[in-house]
């Protein structure tokens, strides 16, 4: 993991927040495997001597992996299991938990679904891709959300997308519009595409003035790598931090404040001529 140790042009006032990113390996078709690893790494995540997170977060279809072919029998139906494993870990810990995204059955089909636990283990917002990947053939086998990902974290709106969703700008733009200081990206982004994911974060968080924090799996499916190279992006495209290519927590404190500095000091939301495009 590298961090970073570069001086802002801007000065955060102090507003902030302890993430904790669980980069991990998902056994394609195996959700009990999957469920069991999560518990350790949660564990591990709060373990005695860590610095406790105000917020987890995790990566795409984290229960079933890509097994496509068989989603429709392995999908978390009506995602009961997630929501009771998950909801009592926010609970007791006084966690929010960004929990990634899981396949979940609902009566339409399946949808790829985040959850977003407020530390109360209540459900505070949830989102389903709403654009699905067709080199993937998500299309086939999952349906696409309908609503966009809003969710409030320590008292500013934040927004989610999942994965593929990053290759839209608009959507990113859309949720700095509607007040988004921070972007949680839960992913499953493989080989050998690490120049799209990372230039594509970094220009999500330049161009809104925005953090970016991008949850990535690592490991391999079948004929599919994944990377890892979880992310922390600060609003003036700093990396905070960053993994490597193994399974590994990311812990950073990030202050919040800092959209507010950068906004100030280059006011492209105000320089905008949305008349014009
Ligand atoms: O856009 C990409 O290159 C990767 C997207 C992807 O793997 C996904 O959405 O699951």
């Amino acid at each position: 993991m590298v961090g970073r140790d570069g001086g802002y042009c801007v000065k955060a006032q102090g507003n902030k927040l302890k993430l904790a990113l669980v980069q991990m390996h998902v056994e394609a078709g195996n959700p009990d495997y999957n469920f069991e690893k999560l518990e350790e790494r949660l564990e591990e995540a709060v373990s005695a001597g860590a610095d406790k997170p105000d917020l987890i977060m995790l990566p795409e279809m984290w229960n079933t992996g890509y097994a496509l072919e068989q989603i429709q029998e392995l999908a978390d139906d009506a995602g009961a299991r997630t929501k009771a494993m998950l909801s009592a870990f926010s609970r007791k810990h006084g966690i929010q938990l960004l929990a990634g995204s899981i396949a979940e059955g609902k009566p339409d089909g399946v949808y790829n679904t985040s959850y977003v636990f407020d530390g109360n283990g209540e459900i505070g917002a949830e989102y389903s891709k709403i654009h699905l990947f067709r080199l993937m053939d998500e299309e086939k086998h999952l349906q696409a959300g309908d609503r966009l990902g809003k969710l409030n974290v320590a008292g500013s709106h934040a927004g989610m997308m999942i994965c593929y969703d990053i290759r839209f700008p608009e959507l990113a733009r859309k949720l700095a519009l509607d007040g988004a200081k921070l972007l949680f990206v839960p992913a499953q982004w493989p080989n050998p595409r690490l120049h799209h994911w990372r230039t594509l974060l970094m220009a999500r968080a330049i161009e809104n003035q925005m953090f970016v924090i991008a949850c990535n799996r690592c490991g391999t499916s079948g004929a599919s790598s994944f990377f890892g190279h979880s992310i922390i992006i600060d609003p003036w495209g700093e990396i905070v931090a960053e993994a490597g290519e193994d399974e590994v927590i990311v812990r950073a404190e990030i202050d919040l404040s800092l959209v507010d500095a950068v906004r100030a000091k280059i006011p492209v939301f105000e320089d905008r001529r949305p008349s014009l495009y």
